[in-house]
């Protein structure tokens, strides 16, 4: 057991931003990245799961392909079953004692550390695989799996040496009233989506910081980036057992994980629909726990922007292409639902259209290609059925795109979608691609639109409004309150940066708990509060019981 004690109020550094490089035609950073592709393009690498330190390796291996050039094996992985996951979960309870008793500043060094190896060594190698793993450019890789996950690593350090700091404001004379942050009794179950590296690494690696033990299961789809995370915690001292990596199917994993009497909390990403069903198992399991667990999901969206008859049209068509395509609309805060009023309809659909046909499609490593593959088969197929269908509906038009093609990668052309109703399906329902829809409202009927944007859909993660008539910003910001965690003004709805804008959404996008901020830190703790009496009572009598 490690008893080791702080000795000092240690003060972390002061948290900055990390600068996105620009990969610019003859920069040192292009320069590098691109020889970090060609490195891994140039062989196949095998990933075993972590387990208590141990690179666990299994018959059952999975090759992984880039989603832009699928008869590419980059490697494989092995893929595990219920007995690695019943493996992990006592790494990490073995684990716990010690990692529990480290002092704080240690694990703020560990994870500091981390930040710098891949703000340096690591940062075009892990570019590298984020961009074919999950097939995306070399700027979307940058502000995700170099400058968003390393500033997740380093406000969370400051956000937890706030935590600790926050102690009770009063401790009456003869005595002294403190507060500790426990960690969680038990361990953490990780479950991470594809589209963000920096999500895959900061749902563990949060939890950890605060001293917990941890279980990661990653996407299936991002397990080439995983790997090379987990390399980084292994470098930057992150001891054995703290956080294990498996690869199993999400529902066998459950089995074990939701069954388990340590199972202290989930850190989830994904769809809302595996978050809503893993809430119903915890809920039916909640009788073999040995604490109510933490349940964190950050889930889907609808995320909406909508353009008030005062903006200026070239910010709105701006905002709206890239809110909507960057990373082929893989964002959770990705624009899919779009409101247009009639008056500025026929500038804004010129520049939308002409826009949307400038951009080159195709593979990672051709630098000039603003859209690259989604994610995989299935999804190509979904949104390749919605394209059909709005093909054949009368209530909807095709503006731009609505074609695919599957022979060499998954590619769903951009396409735009102008429906003649406000509940059309794809106004609706989260797609998650590349595919947006318009829909044009009459200027007099704003504060129709309003209620329309928010009775629309069951998500309440992102949305925008475009508008110079300070009325009507006001107006929108206020009848929107409900509608979007994360609700901006004259810009497009993605690229929340950590330090700036805490990233969440409510009803159904998730618990809100704000990624990269100190409400999400706060749930993987459990406080004590500890009172001392210096100079305690001897009698039980109150004064005024005694006899003259
Ligand atoms: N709100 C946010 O901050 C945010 C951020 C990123 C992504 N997302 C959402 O994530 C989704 C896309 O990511 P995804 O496709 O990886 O999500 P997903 O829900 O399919 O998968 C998320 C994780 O859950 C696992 N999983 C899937 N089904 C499971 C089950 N039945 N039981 C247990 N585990 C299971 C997956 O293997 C993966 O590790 C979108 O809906 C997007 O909006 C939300
Ligand atoms: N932080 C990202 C969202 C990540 C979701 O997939 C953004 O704000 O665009």
């Amino acid at each position: 057991m490690n008893e080791s004690m702080s000795q000092g109020f240690f003060k972390v550094p002061d948290p900055v931003n990390e600068p996105v490089l620009s990969y610019a035609v003859g920069s040192k950073e292009r320069k590098l990245l691109q020889q970090a592709l060609q490195a891994a393009l140039a062989v196949q690498v095998d990933i075993p799961m972590y387990i208590g330190g141990e690179a666990v390796r299994t018959e059952h291996q999975i090759a992984i392909r880039p989603p832009h050039a699928h008869k590419h094996v980059l490697g494989y992985y092995h893929y595990g079953d219920k007995s690695h996951v019943q493996a992990a979960i006592d790494a990490a309870l073995k684990a716990k004692e010690a990692w529990e008793g480290l002092p704080w500043e240690e694990r703020a060094a560990i994870f500091l550390r981390a930040a710098d190896l891949i703000a340096g060594p690591y940062r075009y190698k892990l570019n590298a695989a984020t961009m074919l793993g999950q097939s995306k450019n070399a700027f979307q890789a940058e502000i995700d799996s170099a400058c968003e996950i390393v500033d997740f690593l380093r406000f969370n350090v400051r956000y937890m040496s706030e935590i600790y700091a926050q102690q009770p404001p009063v401790s009456p004379r003869g005595s002294w009233n403190r507060v500790e942050q426990r960690p969680l009794e038990g361990f953490v179950f990780a479950l991470t989506p594809f589209n963000f590296t920096a999500i895959a690494g900061n749902l563990p690696t949060s939890a950890a910081l605060m001293g917990n033990v941890v279980v990661w299961k990653p996407a299936n789809t991002q397990v080439y980036a995983a790997h090379v995370l987990m390399e980084v915690f292994r470098e930057a001292g992150v001891p054995d057992g703290v956080i294990n990596l498996i690869y199993t199917d999400g529902p066998e994993a459950g089995e074990v994980i939701f069954k388990h009497r340590d199972f202290a909390g989930i850190h989830f990403t994904g769809s809302t629909a595996v978050f809503q069903q893993i809430w119903k198992t915890i809920g039916e399991n909640i009788h073999r726990y040995r604490s109510y667990p933490r349940i964190v999901g950050e889930t889907g969206g609808k995320d909406f922007i909508l353009v008030h008859r005062s903006a200026d049209v070239k910010v709105a068509a701006t905002a709206i292409v890239r809110g909507a395509f960057e990373y082929q609309g893989q964002k959770c805060s990705a624009a899919s639902r779009v409101y247009i009023p009639q008056s500025l309809w026929p500038e804004l659909k010129d520049l939308i259209v002409r826009d949307v046909e400038s951009f080159k499609v195709g593979p990672v490593d051709d630098f000039t290609n603003f859209i690259n593959a989604v994610i995989d088969e299935k999804s190509f197929d979904k949104l390749a059925k919605y394209i059909d269908a709005a093909k054949q509906d009368s209530d909807a038009e095709i503006l731009v795109g609505g074609t695919y093609d599957k022979s060499e990668g998954y590619y769903i052309y951009p396409t735009v979608i102008q429906a003649k109703r406000p509940d059309y399906v794809t106004m609706c329902e989260e797609l998650f691609g590349p595919v947006l829809t318009v829909y044009v409202y009459e200027d007099g009927k704003w504060g129709e639109i309003l209620e329309v944007i928010d009775n629309t859909s069951i998500y309440a993660l992102t949305g925008a409004v475009i508008a110079r008539d300070r009325y009507a910003i006001s107006e929108a910001t206020h009848a929107l309150r409900h509608s979007a965690g994360n609700f901006y003004v004259n810009d497009k709805c993605t690229g929340a940066v950590v330090g700036q804008q805490p990233f969440g959404g409510a009803r159904g996008s998730g618990t809100n708990d704000k990624a990269g901020s100190m409400i999400n830190l706060l749930r993987w703790v459990s406080p004590r509060t500890i009172k001392e009496t210096f100079d305690p009572p001897t009698d039980y009598r109150y004064p005024f019981m005694e006899e003259k």
